[in-house]
């Protein structure tokens, strides 16, 4: 039996198959060429300042099931923008976490700030296609690739003018994280394969991200006092879907996220 990752991966490549019948790649390379260009999202989170918020737009998850009913997608981003999130990551992926790429164009009309395609990207069609919609940022999952395609992907990202954000759940996905070369490295707090969380991942992880990377937290960050915790294990960035879609108001939880950074590194 495969791993709940493999599950998501195969309809993942069941959906693109068809897209790609729908559109061939000759005319999806036409629309990413007359994108809007892409935004330095790598500048904006090596600035100056306090720990920057990736927010999600999320509506549902394999481990959570459904979270939230989010009928404006686009008015979700433009409050966590509000808020002060330095990028907004978009679920893309249909079947598991009810995603689309119409969320991904309505956020990208909507936001001014780095929009991360959050999908799980095992074929080159997808990373053209992220480019076609506006993102500025894509997710390589380091365990759904081997080297060949993670390079491979993460080059066409570069060459697209988008960044990687690269992601990792233990010790030997992160040394090929590294030998990649990869500029943001995300570490999740949840194995995809398991859907177990381990809280404890990103404090054991980050010592062993060089300094000229960018250490993202990613996933079960809750409220304001696991923003503190990551922070003080060298956090640079958060990335947080749950706690803001199930929390009140959207704005004012991005901003406590923020701010509970901001005390963290003073
Ligand atoms: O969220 C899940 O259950 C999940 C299961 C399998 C693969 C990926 C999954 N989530 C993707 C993510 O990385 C999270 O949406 C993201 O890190 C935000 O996590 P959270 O703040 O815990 O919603």
């Amino acid at each position: 039996m495969g791993t709940v990752l493999d599950d998501i991966v195969a309809g993942v490549r069941e959906d693109l198959e068809e897209r790609r019948r729908l559109l061939p790649l000759t005319q999806l390379a036409q629309d990413a060429a007359q994108a809007v260009p892409a935004l330095d999202a790598l500048a904006r989170f090596t600035a100056p300042g306090p720990v920057k918020l990736i927010a999600e737009v999320k509506r549902r998850s394999p481990s959570k099931g459904e979270l939230a009913d989010i009928a404006d997608p686009a008015g979700l981003a433009a409050d966590y923008e509000a808020g002060g999130a330095t990028a907004i990551s978009v679920l893309t992926e249909r079947r598991r976490f009810g995603g689309s790429l119409r969320d991904l164009d309505a956020v990208r009309e909507r936001v001014r700030i780095p929009v991360l395609r959050k999908d799980f990207m095992v074929d080159p069609y997808q990373v053209t296609e992220a480019r076609a919609h506006g993102a500025d940022l894509i997710l390589l999952i380091v365990a759904a690739l081997d080297d060949h395609l993670l390079r491979d992907l993460h080059q066409q990202a570069t060459a697209l003018g988008m960044a990687a954000l690269v992601e990792v759940h233990d010790e030997a996905e992160l040394e090929r994280a590294v030998a990649l070369g990869a500029q943001l490295i995300g570490v999740n707090a949840r194995n995809l394969k398991t859907l177990e969380v381990d809280p404890a991942a990103f404090g054991r992880l980050a010592p062993f991200v060089p300094d000229d990377r960018v250490k993202v937290a990613e996933s079960s960050i809750g409220g304001p006092a696991d923003v503190t915790a990551v922070v003080r294990d060298g956090a640079s960035a958060v990335l947080v879907g749950e706690a803001l879609v199930t929390g009140g108001s959207p704005r004012e939880a991005a901003a406590a996220l923020i701010d509970a950074g901001r005390a963290a590194t003073v």
